[in-house]
């Protein structure tokens, strides 16, 4: 078979597997074990703070230890070309320049956590010290067949690098390490796939993932028509441009485009529905609380801790893919929504910024953030700057925020005295532990907007609408069953007053 030939049919598989994905992906296996989750919460085979690039390149081969017997034939390298993580065994690398080497450690220990959590396994993570990445091969020449040796010795199938690569870049230093390359953007697009639980949570990950993986089909076709540059039609790209790859390639892109305008058309039918149900939660006016901030930061299991909910917690990124909706009560009685959403991420794929707007309009139309920070983070700064520019961007800016510094249990003094000099407002708190919810639960409860008018309400026996209405929106301080109707005794919000005001007994 010839080279063109193999590309294409593998471009082939690739495609069926990305189109035919979708089914797959929803058969809801797990993939974390609880061993796995220990070592995410240990950051065990990640560099240690004041290490250099040599030393983190040291270090962690040492600590390696090679899984004999597991390690992917060479063939395999270019069969695959929209990669799936699973279980395969991978290198990190990335680059920092003068300055920047924490940055850029806390950057790769956060892919070390993204990789596990795609069900990798991390065998190695090497930093190299560059002002800019090699336009070609990201890491330069030299350092790409240092960095091959690596692959080998460790016996690793994949290599991911921290940052976005261009095509191009991928194919050399594939060609250059002689195992797959993927990037950091096809890491997280993977977790989505593998998280998405909504129907229309998945519509919007494949999407994504189509996008991601349109300009990234190889193919001699795609050679091809890139040395055509720009001459229209197939007329200019001469002779051996219009073989059988460049059809294929064709092919596959128009069925690609069928497939997300199918997509986008669905995505589009979800909306109304969306709405509808965000119209109906506005129209009966409880108030709402969101919950934000960066992925693992323990905002599912705050929501946990607050309402016993038994959302899904797990020490994984992206646990929570799809907005959580709970109810709860102010000490006062007040009801109150709480919302789980999908953690903030940096360097989140901009095709997902765009799917996942739906569920981070919900913190736009809440009435109260609750912004949560990992207090035994190493960066929470960076990480508080991350989640403040999504919420920005959903036009959430101005919304009263709480700032709640999770995980306290696992934060010392120092630390304690570094997240206070952030956010001097913020409140220490532990889902695990419990320490903190009370004071948080009064901060909410102080935010959330009050009924503050008092009401005497007599409501006929067919107006059962109206009292459902009121459960859900106002203190309700007595409730009698009188010949007439049922009596009401409630504090409303002044904004429910007007429309209330034919069912009072007073005036
Ligand atoms: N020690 C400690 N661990 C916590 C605390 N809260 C959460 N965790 C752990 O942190 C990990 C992440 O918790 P989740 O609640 O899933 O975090 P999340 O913010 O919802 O994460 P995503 O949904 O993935 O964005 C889990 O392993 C939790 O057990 C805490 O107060 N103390
Ligand atoms: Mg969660």
């Amino acid at each position: 078979m010839s080279e063109a030939e193999s590309e294409k049919r593998n471009d082939d598989d690739v495609i069926e597997r990305v189109l035919a994905g979708a089914a797959q992906r929803s058969s809801g296996y797990t993939i974390f074990s609880s061993g796995r989750a220990q070592a995410l919460q240990e950051n065990s085979v990640a560099p240690s703070d004041d290490a250099d690039g040599e030393q983190l390149d040291r270090e962690d081969r040492e600590a390696l230890r090679r899984v004999a017997g597991l390690s992917t034939e060479l063939d395999d390298v270019t069969e695959v070309e929209y990669r799936q993580l699973r279980l395969e065994q991978v290198v990190l690398i990335g680059i920092y320049s003068q300055g920047n080497l924490r940055d850029a450690e806390n950057s790769m220990r956060e892919l070390f956590a993204l990789a596990e959590t795609a069900g990798a396994v991390v065998l190695d993570g090497l930093l190299q010290k560059r002002a800019t990445p090699d336009p070609s091969t990201y890491f330069g020449k030299g350092k790409a067949r240092e960095l091959a040796g690596v692959v080998a010795a460790v016996g690793a199938d994949t290599v991911i690098v921290d940052g976005e690569l261009a095509p191009s870049q991928r194919r050399a230093l594939e060609d250059a390490i002689k195992v797959k390359v993927i990037d950091r953007t096809a890491v997280i697009l993977d977790i989505f796939s593998q998280h998405a639980k909504s129907r229309e949570g998945k519509a919007q990950v494949e999407l994504a993932q189509l996008e991601y993986l349109l300009p990234r089909l190889r193919g001699w076709g795609d050679s091809m028509s890139r040395q055509a540059g720009g001459q229209v039609g197939g007329a200019g790209a001469g002779m051996g441009s219009r073989g059988p790859g460049e059809t294929k390639i064709e092919l596959d892109r128009r069925r690609i485009h069928t497939r997300m305008a199918r997509l986008r058309k669905q995505i589009k039918e979800f909306k109304p529905a969306r709405d509808a149900k965000r119209a109906n939660r506005n129209r009966f006016e409880v108030p709402s609380v969101a919950i934000a901030g960066y992925t693992n930061a323990g905002k599912s299991s705050l929501l946990n801790r607050i309402t016993r909910a038994g959302v899904l917690v797990e020490n994984a990124l992206f646990a929570t893919l799809d907005a959580t909706v709970r109810k709860s009560v102010t000490e006062d009685g007040r009801p109150y929504t709480l919302t789980d959403t999908v953690g903030f991420v940096r360097n989140l794929p901009h095709q997902l910024v765009e799917a996942f707007r739906s569920t981070l309009e919900e913190v736009a139309d809440s009435d109260v953030i609750v912004h949560v920070v990992d207090a035994s983070h190493p960066d929470p700064a960076s990480q508080i700057a991350t989640v403040r520019d999504v919420i920005g961007e959903v036009g959430a800016r101005d919304l009263p925020e709480i700032i709640a510094f999770n995980k306290a249990d696992l934060a010392d003094d120092d630390q304690r005295l570094l997240l206070r000099g952030l956010e001097p407002t913020g409140i220490f708190v532990s889902a695990r532990t419990g320490e903190g919810i009370e004071e948080l639960l009064e901060r909410i409860s102080d935010l959330l907007p009050t009924p503050s008018i008092e009401l005497d309400l007599l409501i006929p026996y067919d107006r059962g609408d109206v009292v459902a209405m009121l459960h859900g929106r106002a203190v309700i301080e007595s409730t009698e069953y009188e010949e007439g109707g049922t009596r009401v005794k409630a504090r409303v919000r002044e904004r429910d007053e007007p429309m209330l005001r034919e069912f009072s007994t007073i005036g």
